[in-house]
C-alpha cells in the first residue's frame, strides 16, 4: 500500500463542473477572470447545475424559483431563539440550519433527480436567509423578509442590514459570491460527494460540507484573516509580527495553497475590490497592511496568497461582522456544492479508499479479570 498523506495529487473522480489546470481556474471551460469581470452569482449557479450559460429566460425563471424559496420557514427562525445565540459560531448555526431544513422538507429522501434539482434549487434559495437571520436574531434584531425585485447579492446585503445596498456594495458581493461559487475536488466538496455516494441526502451532504468548510485550514482562513490584522493592529507592526510568526514556523493565514503553485487566480480580483473599498471607507490600512503582509510572505515563502486573505478586508469594508465571512463563503460555495452532488447521484459508486494499518500485530483477547 502507498500512502499519499493528505491524498496530495490524487485524482478521486472526473467531473464536469470545475477545474484547475497549471494555476488557471475554468467553471466548465469559463475562465474565472473572464466569469468574474461579467458573469452574475445567478448566471454562475446556472453554468454550475447545467454546464452551460443561461439564455435570457432561464436565467429570469431560475431568478424567480431562487426568489420564492428564499424566505425560511417560521421553524428555523424559532430555532435561533431557542439557544444561547451570542456564544455560536454562525457556521455551527448554518450547520444545524440546514440540516433542520431537511427535517421540514417532506421530499427530502426522494433520490429522483428532478426532485434533487428543486431541493438544490430550495437550499440555494435559503442559505442568505440562514445567515442574516441568524445574524440578526444575535443582535436582538427582527429577521427581514426576502425582496422578490433584488439579486441575489443585494438581497443578502438587505437582509442583513435592513438597508437597501449601493450599487459598488452589491457588484462587490456579486464578484465574490461568483468567485467562491466552485472549486474542483476542495475538501468540503469532497465531503458533499463523499457524503452522498453512500446515497444518503441532499441536506446531509451539504450539512457534512459545511462541517468541512468552517476549519481554519479551509473556508475558516477568511475570519482568521481578520483576526490576525485586527491582532496586528498597524502598518509598523506588520513586519515584526509576520517575521515572528514564520520564525516560529507559524501559519499565516489566507496563505497557501494544495493545487495553486504560482498563485490563486482569483486573489487578484479580491485585492483590487480591497483596495477600492478600505478607501472609499476611509480605513486604507487593512488594504496596505494586508499588502505588506503580502510582500513579506511571498518574499520570504514564496507563498502567494490565496482567496481567502484579501476577502477578509473586503468583507470588513462592507460592514460585515467578522465571523459571517466564513458563512458568506458557504452561501457562495453551496451552488458547487449541489452541482457536485447532482453529478456524483448521477454516476454514483461508493467512495471507500484504504487506510494501512499501523497498530499492533495479532492480540489474543484477556478477559478483564486477568489484565494487569
Ligand atoms: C478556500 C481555501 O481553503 S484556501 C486555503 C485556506 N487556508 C489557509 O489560508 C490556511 C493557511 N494555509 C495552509 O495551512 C496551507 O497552505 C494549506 C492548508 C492551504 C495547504 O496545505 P498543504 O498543501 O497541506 O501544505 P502544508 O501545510 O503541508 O505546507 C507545505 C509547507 O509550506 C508551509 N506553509 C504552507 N502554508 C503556509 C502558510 N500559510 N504560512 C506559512 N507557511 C506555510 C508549511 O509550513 C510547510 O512547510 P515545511 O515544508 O517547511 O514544513
Ligand atoms: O481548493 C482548495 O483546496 C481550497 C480552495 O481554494 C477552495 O475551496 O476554494
Amino acid at each position: 500500500m502507498t500512502v499519499t498523506r493528505g491524498l496530495e495529487g490524487v485524482v478521486a473522480t472526473t467531473s464536469s463542473i470545475s477545474s484547475i489546470i497549471d494555476d488557471t481556474l475554468t467553471y466548465v471551460g469559463y475562465d474565472i477572470d473572464d466569469l468574474a469581470e461579467n458573469a452574475s452569482f445567478e448566471e454562475v449557479i446556472y453554468l454550475l447545475w447545467h454546464r452551460r450559460l443561461p439564455t435570457e429566460p432561464e436565467l429570469a425563471e431560475l431568478k424567480k424559483q431562487l426568489s420564492e424559496n428564499a424566505a425560511l420557514p417560521q421553524q428555523v427562525i424559532e430555532h435561533f431563539k431557542m439557544y444561547p445565540i451570542e456564544k455560536v459560531h454562525p457556521m455551527a448555526a448554518l450547520r444545524s440550519a440546514v440540516s433542520l431544513l431537511g427535517l421540514y422538507d417532506e421530499d427530502a429522501d426522494t433520490m429522483e433527480p428532478e426532485s434533487n434539482y428543486q431541493k438544490a434549487i430550495r437550499l440555494q434559495a435559503k442559505m442568505p436567509a440562514i445567515v442574516t437571520t441568524f445574524a440578526r436574531v444575535r443582535k436582538g434584531l427582527e429577521p427581514i423578509a426576502p425582496r422578490t425585485d433584488l439579486s441575489f447579492a443585494a438581497n443578502f446585503l438587505y437582509m442583513l442590514t435592513g438597508n437597501e445596498p449601493d450599487e459598488i456594495a452589491v457588484n462587490a458581493m456579486d464578484k465574490a459570491l461568483v468567485l467562491h461559487a466552485d472549486h474542483e475536488l476542495n475538501a468540503s466538496t469532497f465531503t458533499a460527494r463523499v457524503c452522498v455516494a453512500t446515497l444518503s441526502d441532499v441536506y446531509s451532504g451539504v450539512t457534512a460540507a459545511i462541517g468541512a468548510l468552517k476549519g481554519p485550514l479551509h473556508g475558516g482562513a477568511n475570519e482568521a484573516v481578520m483576526k490576525m490584522l485586527k491582532e496586528i493592529g498597524t502598518i509598523e507592526n506588520v513586519e515584526p509580527y509576520v517575521r515572528g510568526k514564520l520564525e516560529k514556523k507559524e501559519k499565516i493565514m489566507g496563505f497557501g495553497h494544495r493545487v495553486y503553485r504560482s498563485g490563486d487566480p482569483r486573489a487578484k480580483h479580491l485585492r483590487a475590490m480591497s483596495k477600492k473599498l478600505t478607501e472609499l471607507t476611509g480605513e486604507p490600512h487593512w488594504y496596505e497592511m494586508s499588502e505588506k503582509i503580502e510582500s513579506i510572505v511571498t518574499g520570504e515563502k514564496k507563498l502567494p496568497p490565496n482567496v481567502d486573505f484579501y476577502s477578509a478586508s473586503m468583507y470588513h469594508s462592507l460592514g460585515i461582522d467578522h465571523d459571517l465571512f466564513t458563512p458568506i463563503f458557504a452561501v457562495s460555495r453551496v451552488s458547487g456544492w449541489l452541482a457536485h452532488i447532482l453529478e456524483q447521484y448521477d454516476n454514483n459508486r461508493l467512495i471507500r479508499p484504504r487506510a494501512e494499518y499501523t497498530g499492533p500485530g495479532m492480540q489474543t483477547y484477556v478477559p478483564i479479570n486477568q489484565r494487569g
